[in-house]
């Protein structure tokens, strides 16, 4: 089976995650095929999504701008996965505690920008996560806080007593980064248990 493997491409770190699909769809004997997402009538051919990285404010305003919101909003009612770390999960949360990020809704969490590392801006933490069964070298850059997370939101793992992965329903999300480590587990754990049941 190939999948068509969405990375949503207005800004951010694009190619990193799909190195990372492509290598978690090779360790299942699949291939990905990647596309990167700039304007509106790509992701409705998709099968599942990446929002990655970057710089949140900018995100938003480009994809609501260019008619993509929508679409991943609907990607999601369709019940298909989508893998969204650091600057995409507070696009995606229902409240990023700010007014220049019109959030998507499609995971019922709230964040706090940049609140993580404040005094040093990234660190690498080994993490134990749910569903894993040795610890993942997480990368946290600039990463946000979550400090609600919905009843239907299911914490995947914590680091200082705060949920950095989380799951409702088809998405999940991560505060930190693991398209920038070798390590395909989460990307795994996001799509392939997902996609093959
Ligand atoms: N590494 C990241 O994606 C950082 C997120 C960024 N600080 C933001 O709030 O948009």
């Amino acid at each position: 089976m190939t999948l068509r493997a969405g990375v949503l491409a207005v800004q951010g770190d694009v190619s990193e995650h799909g190195d990372a699909i492509r290598r978690a769809a090779a360790a299942h004997d699949q291939t990905a095929e990647v596309v990167e997402i700039r304007e509106s009538g790509v992701v409705p051919d998709c099968d599942v999504l990446l929002l990655p990285g970057g710089e949140s404010t900018t995100i938003s305003r480009l994809i609501h701008r260019e008619g993509i919101a929508d679409e991943i909003q609907s990607h999601v009612d369709a019940g298909k996965p989508v893998l969204a770390t650091c600057a995409g999960l507070i696009v995606s949360a229902s409240d990023a505690q700010d007014d220049r990020v019109d959030t998507l809704n499609v995971i019922d969490v709230s964040v706090e920008r940049n609140a993580f590392g404040r005094q040093k801006d990234s660190f690498e933490a080994p993490l134990a996560v749910e569903g894993l069964d040795d610890p993942f070298p997480a990368v946290f850059i600039r990463a946000p806080v979550i400090d609600y997370v919905g009843t239907d939101v299911e914490v995947l793992a914590t680091w200082d007593d705060h949920p950095v992965a989380v799951r409702e329903g088809p998405v999940v999300g991560t505060s930190f980064h693991p398209e920038l480590t070798e390590d395909p587990r989460i990307h795994d754990l996001a799509f392939f248990d997902s996609v093959e049941s």
